[in-house]
């Protein structure tokens, strides 16, 4: 029996009350069903290749042709059914019940045997980060550099350590444009890498799997960094019209010498987890199969220091650089701004999001 009206009315109240984000993509095909379910086929013109976010919608419209219009609105209630019934998929380390507290939709935070565990947990979306993310990590590293722990660890749920920025973060356009969305995206990243800047104890990233972009970046702000022989290392900056960030144009080459910063931040070399410990970017790398086990041993022992000394080794460490940091962050960002306002960049986003991209 085809859906009525009423049953597609109900969907759409069904859609509001949604537990958790569908994310862009349903979203924009539940759009494009709701649209040729009530207007029939787009034959609205199309928005221009800078209107982002009616260009996505438009083209999902387009995409549907000829549909009639009951079957678009069979296909909307038949969406909507499967998402409010839908579990969540499963991933490689699957987090307790009871591990995740109130208020984090994008990590899951622990804090046991001395340690303060920040884990992203998007696996679906190979732990991208998302606006909600940059903003959770900030509110996870305040509570962690207060609380008892003695270090502080992040990782990744799943097979990914984390693919980056989420792309879709470009399209979120305001009403003020590109511009604005540039703006405002170069204060939360000036203030999401001034976090790591700042961070007082000792922070560790346990690699668990490939890492992208900037979660690669920031790494040269951590204290240790272990990665399991699956992880690679790519930063595909040029390739997406961008430019370095997570002070990285500063931490890589004081790491690695300039040579190899450039092959990795200019041409987007990806390193095996080998080739980034013979860089200085890792500090030791285990086989997979063992890597949990192992890394965890050794990072409970760790804890066991005096948690306060602890801090007072690492500030002697890393306090010196922490202006020069905060001056690279500052101009990372500044550039940052303008490349995001590029046609390079918004190309490669394009491409990425109509799927003709991949890394
Ligand atoms: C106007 C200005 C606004 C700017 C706002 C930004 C604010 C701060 C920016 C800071 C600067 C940071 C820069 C970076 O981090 S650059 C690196 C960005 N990352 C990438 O380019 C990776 C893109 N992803 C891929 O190439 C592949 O997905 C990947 C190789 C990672 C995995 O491939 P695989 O085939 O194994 O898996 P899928 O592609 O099928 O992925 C599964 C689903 O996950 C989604 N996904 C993965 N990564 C991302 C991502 N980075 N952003 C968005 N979505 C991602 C992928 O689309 C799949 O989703 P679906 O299942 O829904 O299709």
């Amino acid at each position: 029996m085809r859906a009525s009206q009423k049953d597609f009315e109900d969907a759409m109240n069904q859609v509001k009350l949604l537990k958790k984000d569908p994310g862009n993509e349903v979203k924009l095909k539940l759009y494009a069903l709701y649209k040729q379910a009530t207007e029939g086929p787009c034959n609205v013109p199309k928005p221009g290749v800078f209107d982002l976010v009616n260009k996505a919608k438009w083209d999902a419209w387009s995409t549907l042709g000829n549909l009639p219009k009951d079957s678009a609105r069979q296909n909307y209630v038949d969406l909507v059914s499967s998402l409010s019934s839908s579990p969540e998929p499963s991933s490689q380390v699957e987090p307790r019940a009871d591990e995740k507290p109130a208020g984090y939709e994008t990590l899951v935070v622990t804090s046991e045997d001395g340690i303060t565990k920040i884990m992203f947990n998007r696996p679906t979306k190979k732990n991208a980060i998302s606006t909600r993310m940059y903003e959770e990590i900030m509110l996870a590293l305040k509570a962690a550099s207060e609380d008892k722990s003695a270090l502080t660890v992040l990782t990744g749920i799943g097979d990914y350590y984390c693919s980056g920025n989420d792309l879709t973060n470009f399209t979120d356009i305001p009403p003020g444009g590109v511009e604005e969305k540039a703006k405002s995206s170069h204060i939360l990243l000036r203030n999401f890498v001034q976090c790591f800047i700042d961070f007082p104890k000792p922070l560790i990233a346990v690699v668990n799997g490939p890492a992208v972009g900037i979660s690669v970046t920031l790494l040269g702000l951590f204290d240790a960094v272990y990665a399991s022989d699956r992880a690679t290392f790519h930063t595909p900056f040029s390739a997406l019209g961008q430019s370095p960030e997570g002070c990285s144009s500063y931490t890589f080459p004081k790491i690695m010498g300039s040579a190899k910063a450039t092959e990795m931040l200019v041409f987007g070399k990806k390193l095996t987890a080998g080739e980034a410990c013979a860089q200085g970017l890792v500090t030791e790398v285990f086989p997979d199969s063992t890597f949990q086990r192992e890394v965890w041993t050794r990072l409970k022992a760790y804890a066991k220091l005096p948690a306060n000394t602890l801090r007072v080794s690492k500030n002697i460490i890393r306090s010196r650089e922490r202006e020069k940091l905060r001056a690279v962050n500052a101009e990372e960002c500044i550039t940052l701004e303008e490349r995001w306002q590029s046609e390079d960049c918004m190309n490669a986003i394009m491409n990425f999001l109509s799927r003709k991209a991949k890394l």
